[in-house]
């Protein structure tokens, strides 16, 4: 029988105070245990008392664990202050109420998070924006450009044209960026190597495809999406999300990939690489039917994020398909309603690559022997970013025969990288020269020289200037969280509301922040690169690079988040002296001027340098100067209202520990791949294996599974067998009751 088809939303998965009872997944007690103790209450009133204490206290246990589960969502290492104290603020509070939708045990309001502009506010900002000459931004929305000068094809004077006067350059600035605390920083040493790592053609083509193969793939031109053959609740879907057009990827992925063949591709961001690989999984779905509910399609992103992302997209165009559903496996999301969803076996399930290996391996009902297709999605980051461990363990997982498709937007990975992934002669699909901005994007620099102390000044007149009415969304990308935070609190107290995205938020913050600043609620998200690849915020106006980006490529993800889709934006980088950040300005203006050549003159970008007011900026500063240890007092004052929530959060869990220690204690351990433990054991590992031969990664995870407390780190034969027994029993008992009930749903499309 196919599961349900329930359309959840992203914040469907998010753990709210609000949750009621009946949503809380039933842990220990299987519906038919309910069933059967009101029965027997009915036969024998003492007994029935007997049990109903017994419910009511395994119902609390239930909660209890629940909680701690919960916990595992949070991020409890959350701090925004360089020292030792731990505080966590991604504390989202613990979920003890009893039916009191906000209430704590004793009906009192449990306070979720520390509300930072409240004491913004009660600090003096976040009410009047301080004030900066007005008569220049009245006429910013016509003048436009007028403020900045074509930059030359050597940047600020940096000399492009001499590009081997980097090194003793470097000899003069190198010590600028050297310690810089770089959060999530992205392909950093991608192209470092290059030439002495280069793929040979023998490589090349013992690997991939035929080129013609390729080359055959990218003279595919569709005028609309008729003659790609797609079904027609397809069609309709694309209509409905306005896509008349295939995009250059689409056109050229989508048939190779509806023939079953693998794929590896790359294009521009915002180029449509979501849809590519959507629309031919859905119409796969679509014409061979499964006749058992299973999970055919694994689609793994870094980022959850992303994750809730392509969920959205392919539930959008899959709306007029019958029964195809949707699961996600992502980090930081409710746990206990993934493992819910993921029982009914959604045809599409979609995750980042811990929780994903975490549910395979602890979610009993949750099988991927019948994965048919897995996508990858932002592959090259993957393959870069410490995933290995858990793409060679979800290699294991899933069955060899499938079809393979990776996407980016750089695909610059080396042969030898992919060779783990086991695909099958890939077609290879670039679109689009991909070391390019998108073509109508205006980039614009600002040099800094030594005025580095000016930057946050420099950054609210910038936004009071191109957006004097809070009409805009403007991404700003710093590097550090720390940073992050603190330009929040200084634009709030120049009366400038901000909000924060980076990998220290737990996954509500994160999702409030993003849907805050989709709403304009908030226009300025100030953010690390966790947000620069992938993130499809419609109508981003420009970004900011507060911070420049360490690599070329990293600054081509994160001004892809605007002039996206044929769209126009703007992108403004406050650019260093450093080489690496002279050589991205470089690499932009060459880029401009090349692609600039081969378009349409309407569709041209342009490079400029921003003319600044340094007078005026310098006048903010002062202002911000001046209520420097406002900011400190807020910091501290957030700081402490963090300790006192975590205090009282552990008070609670002490509490309901002794309440409920057995049953907690009786729980089996869950296995995460991802521990510190099992970090460490792989390191450990590791070095071993280089001295000793034994190390084979089966022997690895054995060890690993016994130092995890015996735990098997993969399901066996046996397992699986027991498994689907078990899920095929539970699915007739479902299908039985539900027949009785009359609610018997048809066959599967
Ligand atoms: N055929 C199409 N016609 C019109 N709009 C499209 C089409 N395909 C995709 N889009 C829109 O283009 C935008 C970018 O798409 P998408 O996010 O899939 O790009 P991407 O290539 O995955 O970008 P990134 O590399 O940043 O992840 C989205 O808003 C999407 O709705």
């Amino acid at each position: 029988m196919a599961p349900t088809t329930k359309k959840f939303s992203a914040l469907d998965f998010v753990p709210t105070i609000s949750d009621s009872e009946s949503d809380v997944p039933d842990l220990d007690l299987s519906d038919n245990e309910e069933e059967e103790v009101s029965e027997e209450q009915a036969a024998s009133q003492a007994k029935g008392k007997k049990e109903k204490k017994k419910v009511q206290e395994k119902k609390r246990a239930r909660e209890a664990v629940d909680d701690e589960d919960a916990h595992e969502d949070i991020n409890d290492d959350f701090k925004f202050e360089l020292d030792q104290d731990d505080v966590s603020t991604g504390f989202q509070g613990w979920d003890f109420h009893n039916g009191d939708a906000n209430g704590g045990e004793d009906g009192e309001a449990v306070k979720k998070d520390v509300d930072l502009d409240k004491i913004i506010r009660r600090k003096g900002g976040l009410i009047k924006m301080a004030h900066v000459e007005d008569s220049e931004e009245e006429q910013e929305e016509s003048k436009s450009d007028d403020d900045d000068d074509e930059l030359a094809m050597d940047g600020f004077g940096m000399g492009s044209a001499a590009k081997n006067d980097d090194e003793e350059e470097e000899e003069e600035s190198g010590e600028e960026n050297a310690d810089e605390d770089v959060e999530e920083s992205a392909d950093e040493s991608a192209d470092e190597e290059e030439g002495a790592d280069e793929d040979t053609p023998q490589a090349i083509s013992d690997f991939y495809a035929p080129e013609s193969e390729s080359a055959e793939a990218k003279e595919q031109t569709h005028t609309n999406f008729n003659s790609l053959s797609l079904s027609r609740p397809v069609l309709k879907g694309l209509s409905n999300l306005g896509y008349t057009k295939p995009s250059p990827i689409q056109s050229a992925t989508i048939p190779i990939a509806l023939l079953g063949k693998d794929i590896i591709a790359g294009a521009v961001t915002g180029s449509g690489k979501t849809a590519a690989f959507m629309i031919p999984i859905i119409e796969r779905l679509l014409f061979k039917p499964a006749k058992v509910a299973s999970t055919r399609v694994i689609v793994l992103t870094p980022t959850r994020e992303l994750a809730i992302q392509i969920s959205d997209v392919g539930k959008k165009i899959a709306q007029f398909v019958p029964d195809i559903t949707f699961g996600l496996a992502v980090g930081g999301l409710n746990l206990r309603q993934q493992e819910q969803q993921l029982k009914l076996r959604p045809d599409i399930v979609i995750a980042t690559p811990g929780r994903f290996i975490d549910h395979v391996r602890n979610s009993s009902s949750f099988n991927v022997d019948s994965v048919e297709i897995l996508v990858m999605d932002e592959a090259d980051r993957m393959l870069e970013e410490g995933f290995q461990d858990e793409l060679s363990e979800i290699m294991q997982l899933l069955p060899n025969k499938r079809q393979n498709l990776l996407f980016s937007a750089t695909m610059n990975s080396k042969i030898k990288q992919l060779v783990s992934l086991s695909l099958r002669k890939p077609v290879r699909i670039m679109i689009n020269p991909p070391k390019q901005a998108a073509s109508k994007l205006v980039q614009e620099f600002v040099r800094i020289r030594k005025r580095d102390h000016l930057k946050p000044a420099l950054l609210f007149n910038l936004i009071r200037k191109l957006d004097n009415m809070g009409q805009k969304r403007i991404v700003v990308f710093v590097a550090r969280k720390e940073l992050a935070h603190r330009l929040r609190v200084i634009l709030g107290l120049l009366g400038m509301k901000a909000t924060e995205l980076h990998g220290s938020l737990s996954q509500e913050q994160r999702l409030d922040s993003v849907t805050k600043f989709k709403s304009l609620e908030v226009p300025v998200l100030i953010c690390t690169d966790l947000a620069s690849r992938g993130l499809d915020i419609p109508k981003i106006e420009v970004v900011i690079n507060y911070d420049m980006p360490k690599s070329y490529e990293i600054y081509l993800h994160r001004v892809g988040r605007t002039a996206r889709a044929g769209r126009e934006g703007r992108s403004i980088s406050f650019v260093g002296e450093s080489t690496q950040e002279r050589s991205i300005v470089r690499d932009a203006i060459y880029s401009v001027e090349n692609v600039n050549k081969t378009v349409a003159k309407g569709q041209r970008g342009k490079a400029l340098g921003r003319n600044v007011d340094w007078t005026k900026v310098e006048d903010t500063n002062a202002i911000i100067e001046k209520s420097a240890d406002t900011v400190e007092e807020i910091l501290e004052e957030e700081k402490q209202e963090k300790e006192i929530l975590r205090a009282e959060m552990q008070i609670r869990k002490g509490e309901n520990m002794l309440k409920h220690k057995k049953e907690i204690q009786s729980r089996p351990k869950r296995t995460w791949f991802q521990s510190e433990k099992d970090k460490q054991n792989v390191k450990l590992l590791g070095a071993l294996s280089k001295t000793k031969k034994e190390s084979n990664s089966k022997q690895r995870k054995r060890t690993e599974a016994l130092e995890e407390g015996g735990r098997s780190y993969k399901k066996t034969q046996h397992d699986r067998t027991t498994d689907q027994e078990r899920a095929y029993k539970k699915q007739r008992t479902g299908n039985s009751r539900s027949a009785k009930k009359g609610g018997k749903k048809g066959g599967r499309r």
